[in-house]
């Protein structure tokens, strides 16, 4: 059975979960958040990554382990849709960019071990937005933990997104993933350019459903 399980991704502050509650309201289907209002080393991470990354990316993953077995039980196997504001992969994309190699090591392991069952996605949303837009934004937003971030920290997790969503797409060429050019569309202020993403989803749920019949 198809059952629409919607990741709205790309790197910090372009627009997830904004995005991820359009979707939610439009389609009626369950929003899955990111926790990291609740992650109690991010603070501390922000100022001094080299001595945080390890506690602040093991939380993060557990965290979301535990959300996305949750969502699976309650949701996904009972055949109701979820859009989240995530992926599980951005953990690796976060951990290869702050842990040291040692640490790494022993996190893609672990990493490996927890994220073997859960539910994957199966249509990404990757938004993407140049530095300058991204920084605004964060400004913008102002949580008080992001108020100094490091313009190249956030340049080497977009050019890390954008390498790797293009391997993502190679190894499963069967999951759809809609481009979203943060620049160039702004679904907060044109009601137009929200529609014609929402019009993008639709199709790929439809496409899911009528593969589904076929197989
Ligand atoms: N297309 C847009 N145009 C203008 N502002 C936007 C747009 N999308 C989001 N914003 C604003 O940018 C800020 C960040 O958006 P949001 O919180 O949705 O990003 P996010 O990707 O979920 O962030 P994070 O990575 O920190 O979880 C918010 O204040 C939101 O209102
Ligand atoms: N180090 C690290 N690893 C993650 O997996 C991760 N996921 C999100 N974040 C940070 C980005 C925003 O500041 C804030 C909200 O997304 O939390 C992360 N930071």
């Amino acid at each position: 059975m198809f059952v629409p399980f919607i990741a709205v991704e790309g790197p910090i502050g372009v627009g997830k979960t904004t995005l991820t509650a359009a979707i939610a309201e439009t389609f009626s289907y369950n929003q899955l958040r990111e926790i990291s209002g609740e992650n109690p080393f991010l603070d501390q991470f922000y100022q001094d990554k080299e001595k945080w990354s390890f506690q602040t990316e093991m939380f993060f993953l557990c965290n979301r382990y535990e959300q996305l077995k949750q969502i699976n039980k309650e949701y996904i196997s009972q055949g109701l849709p979820v859009v989240a504001d995530y992926h599980v992969f951005k953990n690796m994309l976060f951990a290869q960019r702050t842990l040291e190699s040692k640490d790494f090591v022993k996190y893609k392991e672990i990493y490996q071990i927890l994220t073997r069952d859960l539910p994957m996605p199966n249509i990404i949303i990757s938004l993407s937005a140049s530095i300058p837009t991204l920084l605004n934004r964060i400004n913008e937003r102002g949580r008080s933990y992001e108020a100094d971030m490091d313009s190249d920290y956030l340049l080497q997790l977009s050019e890390d997104y954008r390498t790797y969503l293009p391997e993502f797409e190679a190894i499963h060429p069967d999951i759809p993933v809609i481009h979203v050019n943060g620049d160039e569309v702004d679904y907060v202020r044109n009601q137009e350019d929200m529609n014609a993403i929402l019009r993008k989803i639709f199709e790929a749920v439809q496409k899911g459903l009528k593969l589904n019949e076929v197989t």
